[in-house]
Protein backbone atom coordinates (compact mmCIF):
# COMPACT_ATOMS: atom_id res chain seq x y z
CA UNK A 1 0.00 0.00 0.00
CA UNK A 2 1.47 3.50 -0.87
CA UNK A 3 0.99 5.79 2.37
CA UNK A 4 -0.23 9.34 1.27
CA UNK A 5 1.21 12.53 2.61
CA UNK A 6 -1.29 15.80 2.19
CA UNK A 7 1.32 18.87 3.09
CA UNK A 8 0.87 22.40 3.53
CA UNK A 9 -2.25 22.30 5.32
CA UNK A 10 -3.24 25.79 6.96
CA UNK A 11 -6.66 25.05 8.37
CA UNK A 12 -7.94 22.76 10.94
CA UNK A 13 -10.90 21.72 8.47
CA UNK A 14 -8.66 20.74 5.89
CA UNK A 15 -5.86 18.39 7.86
CA UNK A 16 -9.29 16.73 9.78
CA UNK A 17 -10.94 16.27 5.93
CA UNK A 18 -7.69 14.74 4.44
CA UNK A 19 -7.17 12.41 7.31
CA UNK A 20 -11.23 11.08 7.59
CA UNK A 21 -10.76 10.79 3.19
CA UNK A 22 -7.63 8.46 4.48
CA UNK A 23 -4.33 10.80 4.43
CA UNK A 24 -2.03 8.69 6.37
CA UNK A 25 0.18 11.87 7.10
CA UNK A 26 -0.38 15.22 7.42
CA UNK A 27 2.15 17.95 6.57
CA UNK A 28 2.52 21.67 8.54
CA UNK A 29 4.88 24.21 6.96
CA UNK A 30 6.28 26.43 9.64
CA UNK A 31 9.42 27.79 7.69
CA UNK A 32 9.10 31.62 6.73
CA UNK A 33 10.34 30.26 3.46
CA UNK A 34 6.85 28.80 2.14
CA UNK A 35 3.84 30.77 1.65
CA UNK A 36 1.85 28.18 3.49
CA UNK A 37 3.81 29.10 6.93
CA UNK A 38 1.46 28.35 9.98
CA UNK A 39 2.44 30.08 13.65
CA UNK A 40 3.45 27.10 16.27
CA UNK A 41 -0.03 27.95 17.58
CA UNK A 42 -1.84 27.08 14.14
CA UNK A 43 -0.03 24.09 14.14
CA UNK A 44 -0.61 22.80 17.38
CA UNK A 45 -4.50 23.73 16.57
CA UNK A 46 -4.25 20.97 13.43
CA UNK A 47 -2.17 18.33 15.59
CA UNK A 48 -4.23 18.45 18.53
CA UNK A 49 -7.59 18.09 16.16
CA UNK A 50 -6.32 15.29 14.24
CA UNK A 51 -7.66 11.11 15.62
CA UNK A 52 -5.07 8.58 16.62
CA UNK A 53 -2.72 7.00 13.66
CA UNK A 54 -2.01 10.04 12.04
CA UNK A 55 1.27 10.78 11.39
CA UNK A 56 2.13 14.78 11.92
CA UNK A 57 5.11 16.33 10.12
CA UNK A 58 6.25 19.30 10.91
CA UNK A 59 8.20 20.86 8.03
CA UNK A 60 11.25 23.23 8.10
CA UNK A 61 13.82 24.80 6.26
CA UNK A 62 17.28 26.03 6.94
CA UNK A 63 15.61 27.75 10.39
CA UNK A 64 17.78 28.15 13.16
CA UNK A 65 18.17 25.09 15.91
CA UNK A 66 16.39 27.08 18.83
CA UNK A 67 13.41 27.64 15.94
CA UNK A 68 13.09 23.78 15.76
CA UNK A 69 13.53 22.94 19.37
CA UNK A 70 10.35 25.55 19.73
CA UNK A 71 8.25 23.72 17.02
CA UNK A 72 9.14 20.12 18.75
CA UNK A 73 8.11 21.10 22.02
CA UNK A 74 5.05 23.38 21.04
CA UNK A 75 3.58 21.21 18.31
CA UNK A 76 4.44 17.88 19.08
CA UNK A 77 4.47 16.72 15.47
CA UNK A 78 5.59 12.99 15.17
CA UNK A 79 8.26 14.10 12.95
CA UNK A 80 10.05 16.84 11.51
CA UNK A 81 10.83 17.37 7.94
CA UNK A 82 13.55 19.50 6.85
CA UNK A 83 13.52 20.63 3.66
CA UNK A 84 16.84 22.69 2.79
CA UNK A 85 20.49 21.60 2.92
CA UNK A 86 21.00 20.52 6.67
CA UNK A 87 23.64 18.02 7.02
CA UNK A 88 22.53 14.67 8.65
CA UNK A 89 24.40 15.51 11.97
CA UNK A 90 22.47 18.73 12.18
CA UNK A 91 19.07 17.10 11.50
CA UNK A 92 20.05 14.05 13.99
CA UNK A 93 20.76 16.76 17.12
CA UNK A 94 17.12 17.20 18.02
CA UNK A 95 17.22 13.29 18.66
CA UNK A 96 13.37 13.48 17.15
CA UNK A 97 12.23 11.23 13.93
CA UNK A 98 12.76 13.17 10.61
CA UNK A 99 12.29 12.99 6.87
CA UNK A 100 15.07 14.55 4.99
CA UNK A 101 13.87 16.47 1.54
CA UNK A 102 16.24 15.79 -1.62
CA UNK A 103 15.84 18.26 -4.33
CA UNK A 104 15.93 16.70 -7.39
CA UNK A 105 15.99 19.62 -9.99
CA UNK A 106 19.11 18.75 -11.38
CA UNK A 107 18.06 15.31 -12.42
CA UNK A 108 21.09 11.94 -12.01
CA UNK A 109 23.33 14.63 -10.54
CA UNK A 110 21.08 15.01 -7.49
CA UNK A 111 20.94 11.39 -6.50
CA UNK A 112 24.18 11.43 -4.95
CA UNK A 113 22.70 13.34 -2.17
CA UNK A 114 20.49 10.19 -0.57
CA UNK A 115 23.92 8.70 0.89
CA UNK A 116 24.12 11.44 2.79
CA UNK A 117 21.41 11.20 5.47
CA UNK A 118 21.70 7.94 6.71
CA UNK A 119 19.75 9.21 10.19
CA UNK A 120 16.19 9.83 8.67
CA UNK A 121 13.56 7.80 8.95
CA UNK A 122 12.77 8.52 5.30
CA UNK A 123 13.85 10.52 2.25
CA UNK A 124 11.74 12.72 0.99
CA UNK A 125 12.58 13.32 -2.91
CA UNK A 126 10.91 16.65 -4.37
CA UNK A 127 11.06 18.20 -7.84
CA UNK A 128 12.68 21.28 -7.00
CA UNK A 129 15.72 22.72 -7.54
CA UNK A 130 19.05 22.69 -4.27
CA UNK A 131 18.32 25.85 -2.12
CA UNK A 132 15.12 26.32 -3.93
CA UNK A 133 11.34 25.97 -1.46
CA UNK A 134 9.51 22.93 -2.39
CA UNK A 135 5.30 23.39 -2.55
CA UNK A 136 5.85 24.77 -6.24
CA UNK A 137 4.71 22.22 -8.43
CA UNK A 138 7.88 21.11 -10.14
CA UNK A 139 7.85 17.13 -11.23
CA UNK A 140 10.85 15.21 -11.68
CA UNK A 141 11.62 12.77 -13.78
CA UNK A 142 10.14 9.95 -12.09
CA UNK A 143 12.41 6.57 -13.62
CA UNK A 144 15.44 8.29 -11.22
CA UNK A 145 13.68 6.98 -8.20
CA UNK A 146 16.12 4.52 -6.72
CA UNK A 147 15.07 1.62 -5.52
CA UNK A 148 16.79 -1.59 -2.86
CA UNK A 149 17.50 1.15 -0.51
CA UNK A 150 17.19 1.12 3.22
CA UNK A 151 15.11 4.01 4.25
CA UNK A 152 11.74 4.40 3.21
CA UNK A 153 11.44 7.01 -0.16
CA UNK A 154 8.64 9.29 -0.41
CA UNK A 155 8.04 10.94 -4.15
CA UNK A 156 6.88 14.36 -3.72
CA UNK A 157 6.67 17.41 -6.78
CA UNK A 158 4.08 18.03 -8.96
CA UNK A 159 1.68 15.24 -8.20
CA UNK A 160 -1.86 15.57 -9.20
CA UNK A 161 -4.99 13.54 -8.78
CA UNK A 162 -3.97 13.27 -12.97
CA UNK A 163 -0.34 12.47 -12.84
CA UNK A 164 0.22 10.02 -9.64
CA UNK A 165 -0.85 6.54 -10.81
CA UNK A 166 1.80 6.81 -13.49
CA UNK A 167 4.31 8.53 -11.24
CA UNK A 168 3.23 5.49 -8.72
CA UNK A 169 4.19 2.84 -11.24
CA UNK A 170 7.15 4.52 -12.72
CA UNK A 171 8.36 5.30 -9.19
CA UNK A 172 7.30 2.40 -7.12
CA UNK A 173 7.50 4.66 -3.91
CA UNK A 174 6.83 3.95 -0.19
CA UNK A 175 4.63 7.20 -0.10
CA UNK A 176 3.45 10.33 -1.96
CA UNK A 177 3.64 13.47 -0.63
CA UNK A 178 1.25 16.11 -2.31
CA UNK A 179 0.57 19.99 -1.65
CA UNK A 180 -0.34 22.47 -4.26
CA UNK A 181 -1.80 19.37 -6.80
CA UNK A 182 -4.79 19.23 -3.55
CA UNK A 183 -5.29 23.09 -3.66
CA UNK A 184 -7.68 26.14 -5.05
CA UNK A 185 -5.14 28.81 -3.49
CA UNK A 186 -2.00 28.42 -1.52
CA UNK A 187 -2.43 26.71 1.66
CA UNK A 188 -6.77 26.03 1.08
CA UNK A 189 -7.22 22.38 -0.13
CA UNK A 190 -10.07 21.67 -2.29
CA UNK A 191 -12.17 18.82 -0.98
CA UNK A 192 -12.88 17.06 -4.62
CA UNK A 193 -8.94 17.59 -4.89
CA UNK A 194 -8.08 15.67 -2.25
CA UNK A 195 -10.48 13.14 -2.77
CA UNK A 196 -9.83 12.44 -6.31
CA UNK A 197 -5.99 12.28 -5.17
CA UNK A 198 -6.24 9.84 -2.72
CA UNK A 199 -8.95 7.71 -5.20
CA UNK A 200 -6.49 7.46 -7.47
CA UNK A 201 -3.27 6.79 -5.32
CA UNK A 202 -6.01 3.70 -4.19
CA UNK A 203 -6.57 2.82 -7.84
CA UNK A 204 -3.19 2.67 -8.77
CA UNK A 205 -2.34 -0.56 -5.88
O1 LIG B 1 4.74 23.56 0.65
C1 LIG B 1 5.53 24.51 0.79
O2 LIG B 1 5.15 25.69 0.74
C2 LIG B 1 6.98 24.22 1.02
C3 LIG B 1 7.85 25.26 1.32
C4 LIG B 1 9.19 25.03 1.54
C5 LIG B 1 9.69 23.75 1.45
C6 LIG B 1 8.85 22.69 1.13
C7 LIG B 1 7.50 22.90 0.91
N1 LIG B 1 6.64 21.86 0.58
C8 LIG B 1 7.02 20.51 0.30
O3 LIG B 1 7.05 20.27 -1.11
C9 LIG B 1 6.24 19.13 -1.41
C10 LIG B 1 5.75 19.10 -2.82
O4 LIG B 1 4.88 20.16 -3.11
P1 LIG B 1 3.99 20.16 -4.43
O5 LIG B 1 3.08 18.98 -4.36
O6 LIG B 1 4.93 20.09 -5.60
O7 LIG B 1 3.26 21.44 -4.38
C11 LIG B 1 5.17 19.29 -0.36
O8 LIG B 1 4.33 18.24 -0.20
C12 LIG B 1 6.01 19.57 0.86
O9 LIG B 1 6.60 18.40 1.37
Amino acid sequence: MTRIKCCGMTRVEDAVLAAELGADAIGIVLTARSKRQVSLLQASAIVAALPPFVTTVALCMDDEASFVQDVIDTVRPSLLQFHGEESDEWCAQFGHPYLKAIAMGAGAAALYQLRDHPHAAGLLLDGHGLGEAGGSGKAFDWSLMPHGMKQPLILAGGLTSANVAAAIRIARPWAVDVSSGIESAPGVKDRVKVREFIAAVRGAE
